[in-house]
């Protein structure tokens, strides 16, 4: 279907609007009035602008607190409305906007709204111009779409129709079932948004918290899919007052806008079919980059991996232990950061199909860096920078094994003498701090580009203030990102990311990480006491976990153990044993485990 943006969604002038909204791929646009009467652009200039840009104007709006008033306020209304058409007229714009009545003068008396709907549309007619309706949620006597479609009916004009909106109607909880007893043709414009549920007054809620549909919790998707089936033909319209979105930068915005309506077609099951997604099955490697890779050497030695490779032509080391592949580069890094978590291999069935899946949805393709003989790797840009490489670590017929570019490093046994394997088996997660005016951008790209499911958003206290948490996965498990934020003031560079992996026997591995002088967190205590009047764990077995500074969690589904390394550079390390087909993250032991870090750092805030 058509694609349009409301300029109200993004930031700046209208005409770096426009030009944002035209580059991410938009047919058109609803021009918000208060964008027009603040540029320094004619309606006819507006016009040419967008046209050269490729952009229909969809849509003007909104003209407000129009019907149900008394015969001399409407007359004022309909020379008010007059002057809208003749700027419409100029601007090219055939659509108008009409919001129900929040003034105090509008009379609940719905044949009289219908009345002066019926006029208005009339004249709105004169100047080719048609009339959308739309309830808002805080309205004064009309808040729903079905009330608002009951007035249309009864005003029977044909320059007369609805608009729908996805956040008036779920946003009240009304049963958007019943878009489909609307004629489609009397759906004159679709408007989307999805919210985070948030129990507050529903004008804040709306001007501020509005977010890209799949971003929030409302289900615009079924929304949607009702409206079709009800015969919409209209575009797709995005209308999201946002606060971070007015002051983020209007091309990214536009591109993440873009990649919601994309992903909402997709599961709608309307527009043209994008590449099918290809999940990723596991993590391939984790790769840090370091200028001096000396701690984390040590790090990953008493964690027991074995030095296995070192890339053909590039100062990169592959580090491996069972299933779990760390590289780590020294080309590139800064020496104030330490190491940082530049890059995920992503393990891929079918790596052409999964580039060109991710193209499909606007991720940037990182530009290739590979010499002949190299394995043909393609990776594209997470939100954060961080690059996802689509690789397959198996010589499966018309694969490339990307660990062929590691071969082995002859006569040096160096780093192979750490001790031994500690029963690691994979990488379980990885866990990526985010910017915070990105986070909700982050998961709507892992889920339409890679098809990871996103969990449910949590907030974590912390000594520091509130960590907001969303984590996304494989429907089986195979893949888990832990995404991040810490609110307010930090940048990303000061927050730790960390890999988290997986073993059978946390004990073991924790003892023997003691054993080769790599502490692990001290946890305090009083989590231990807390932890016994909780669950009813045998008092040894508890003792053992304090003992190595074990968290403990469990779900419906089964138990979690883990514990933490110190932190080097930007990162650090996690074990992790899952029993049972726990599900989680140990989100519950997180606000403890902050606190330890913390002073752990002497300190410092380690978000
Ligand atoms: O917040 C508002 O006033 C407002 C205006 C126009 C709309 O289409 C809308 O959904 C909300
Ligand atoms: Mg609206």
């Amino acid at each position: 279907m058509r694609k349009s943006i409301a300029t109200v969604s993004l930031s700046g002038s209208l005409s770096e609007k426009l030009t944002a909204a035209a580059a991410a791929g938009f047919d058109g646009v609803e021009i918000f009035e208060n964008d027009l009467i603040a540029s320094a652009l004619s309606p006819e200039e507006v016009r040419t602008r967008a046209a050269d840009l490729g952009l229909a104007i969809d849509l003007y709006q909104p003209f407000r607190d129009a019907e149900a008033v008394p015969e001399a306020v409407l007359v004022r209304n309909l020379r008010r409305a007059e002057r809208k058409f003749a700027v419409m007229e100029r601007l090219g714009a055939d659509t108008l906007l009409v919001c129900s009545s929040v003034s105090p003068d509008a009379l609940d008396d719905d044949a009289l709204a219908a009345e002066s709907l019926h006029r208005l549309a009339a004249r709105a007619a004169e100047h080719g111009v048609r009339l959308a309706y739309e309830a808002l949620a805080w309205g004064r006597h009309v808040r729903t779409y079905d009330h608002a479609w009951r007035i249309v009916e009864a005003a029977d004009h044909p320059a007369l129709g609805v608009c729908l909106d996805s956040f008036h109607i779920l946003s009240r909880g009304s049963d958007p079932r019943g878009i489909e007893d609307i004629p489609g043709e009397k759906i004159f414009f679709l408007q989307l948004a999805d919210a985070p549920r948030i129990a507050m007054d529903v004008l804040q809620w709306s001007r501020h918290y509005r977010c890209f549909p799949g971003q929030g919790d409302f289900d615009v998707t079924g929304l949607v899919a009702h409206t079709v089936r009800a015969g919409y033909a209209g575009p797709l319209s995005l209308e999201v007052f946002n606060d971070v979105f007015r002051q983020g930068d209007a091309a990214r915005t536009a591109v993440d806008a873009m990649r919601s309506l994309l992903t909402l077609e997709e599961a709608a099951g309307i527009g043209t079919p994008p590449v099918p997604v290809v999940p990723p099955t596991g993590f391939a490697f984790a790769e840090l980059v370091t200028a001096d890779t000396e701690q984390p050497r040590a790090l990953l030695r008493a964690l027991g991996f074995t030095r296995t490779g070192r890339h053909a032509t590039k100062p990169v080391d592959l580090w491996q232990q069972g299933a779990a592949r760390v590289l780590l580069s020294s080309a590139g890094g800064d020496r104030r950061d330490g190491a940082t978590l530049a890059a995920l291999g992503l393990e891929t069935p079918d790596q052409s199909a999964a580039v060109r899946r991710a193209e499909a949805l606007l991720a940037p393709v990182v530009p290739r860096r590979r010499a002949a003989g190299d394995a043909p790797l393609d990776a594209v840009a997470a939100p954060d920078g961080t690059e996802l490489f689509f690789c397959r670590t198996d010589a499966a017929p018309g694969a490339v094994d990307w660990t062929h570019d590691f071969p082995a490093v002859p006569g040096n046994t160096e780093d192979g003498e750490g001790g031994g394997a500690a029963g690691i088996t994979r990488i379980d997660h990885v866990a990526l701090p985010q910017p915070w005016h990105q986070f909700d951008e982050a998961s709507l790209f892992y889920r339409g580009v890679l098809g990871l499911v996103p969990d449910e958003s949590l907030d974590l206290a912390d000594p520091f203030g509130l960590l907001r948490s969303r984590a996304v996965s494989t429907a089986d498990g195979s893949l888990r990102i832990a995404l991040n934020v810490a609110p307010g003031p930090g940048e990303r560079e000061a927050r730790p990311q960390h890999i988290a992996f997986a073993t059978d026997d946390i004990v073991a591995a924790a003892r023997l990480l003691h054993g080769r002088g790599a502490g692990l967190l001290a946890i305090p205590g009083n989590y231990y006491d807390d932890l016994a009047a909780r669950y009813e764990l045998p008092p040894e077995r508890l003792a053992e976990l304090a003992a190595w500074g074990i968290l403990y969690d469990r779900d419906a589904y089964g138990e979690f153990h883990h514990c933490y390394t110190a932190t080097v550079g930007r990162v650090f390390f996690e074990i992790v044993q899952r029993t049972g087909g726990y599900r989680g993250y140990g989100a519950q032991n997180a606000a403890v485990r902050l606190a330890a870090q913390h002073a752990a750092d002497g300190g410092r805030p380690v978000r």
